[in-house]
């Protein structure tokens, strides 16, 4: 039996800072349930970390915010007002831009007209080159990154980089929900600090930050507000003053099925086994009610 913790409330969704609010959302490609009863709350100036496991049902909860595929049970508002996106470019006038981990970069380009690709600046018959790259370099300082020469192409740039110039070309064109798709999955340990500093100034920029990630540690380093979600449920759902680094990891990490597994393991090499922590009842002590532990399978 696993152990899951289910939220009441955590303030009041739909409240003045609310950018966008999921509620009992639900999507169903024939008869596979992707996701069931997912309620989310972004709110401005805050990052909501999405952690789970393959299949867990992230990129289906991405493609729903990102107009890609259309929920069908529950409710999505954004600013407020009840949506349902038809296409991604519906979203990205609503101010939500996402960011995938192939980029949509063109590596042999360079910075300033990647930053500008698909909304280039027209003076005359031409673009206008200089004021695009007066733009960019600004633009990317505004946010603290550095790139000396604005004219390298995108693909000589580390993963770090191009992961920043891809985020701060999505705030520039409006975006005031910026979803990233695992942006640390493919880094080294200096990149990821480079992108996670660079998520950390956009919250405090105001804007709400929706950080998809499998990485607990990286979620802890910048997140508000956390969710896990397994098998298409939410099975944890708290603010970062609720839960330890450890608990995070742990129900990430599968909990009482990763002290099961090491159980069985420990029958194997039982001089090498590290006993896991479970979040058991009772670890947690939210400060107001807000959480509420459950034991129960997320998957009944
Ligand atoms: N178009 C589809 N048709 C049918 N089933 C789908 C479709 N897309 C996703 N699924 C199923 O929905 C569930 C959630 O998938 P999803 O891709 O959202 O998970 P994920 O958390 O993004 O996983 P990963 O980290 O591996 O990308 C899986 O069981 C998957 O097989």
């Amino acid at each position: 039996m696993s152990t899951a913790v289910e939220t009441e409330a955590h303030g009041s969704p739909g409240a003045a800072d609310s950018l966008l609010v999921m509620e009992d959302v639900g999507k169903s490609y024939g008869n596979v349930d992707a996701l069931r009863g997912v309620s989310m709350d972004v709110r401005g100036g805050e990052v909501t970390c999405v952690l789970g496991d393959n299949g867990a049902g992230k990129s289906t909860l991405i493609k729903i915010i990102a107009g890609l595929h259309a929920h069908t049970s529950g409710t999505m508002r954004v600013e407020g007002k009840e949506t349902v996106f038809s296409s991604p470019r519906e979203a990205q006038g609503r101010g939500i831009a996402t960011v995938y981990q192939d980029l949509a970069l063109a590596p042999l380009m360079s910075v300033w007209r990647n930053f500008f690709l698909g909304n280039e600046m027209r003076s005359g018959f031409g673009m206008n080159i200089a004021e695009m790259k007066r733009i960019a370099g600004e633009e990317l300082q505004k946010m603290g990154i550095v790139i000396p020469d604005l004219d390298r192409p995108v693909g000589a740039l580390s993963g770090g980089q191009r992961q920043c110039i891809a985020i701060a070309r999505a705030i520039y064109f409006g975006a005031k929900v910026v979803i990233l798709d695992e942006p640390t999955a493919a880094l080294g340990v200096k990149q990821s600090g480079v992108v996670l500093k660079y998520i950390s100034k956009m919250r405090d920029s105001g804007l709400g930050v929706v950080f998809i990630t499998h990485n607990p540690h990286h979620a802890y380093l910048v997140g508000n507000h956390f969710i896990i979600l397994k098998l298409g449920r939410v099975v944890l759902d708290a603010h970062r003053n609720e839960l330890t680094l450890d608990q995070l990891t742990a129900e990430m990490a599968g909990g009482q099925e990763l002290a099961e597994l090491s159980h069985e393991l420990g029958d194997l090499h039982p001089e090498r086994v590290v006993e896991p922590h479970t979040v058991q009842p009772g670890d947690v002590a939210p400060p107001t009610g807000a959480m509420r532990i459950v034991q129960g399978n997320p998957d009944n």
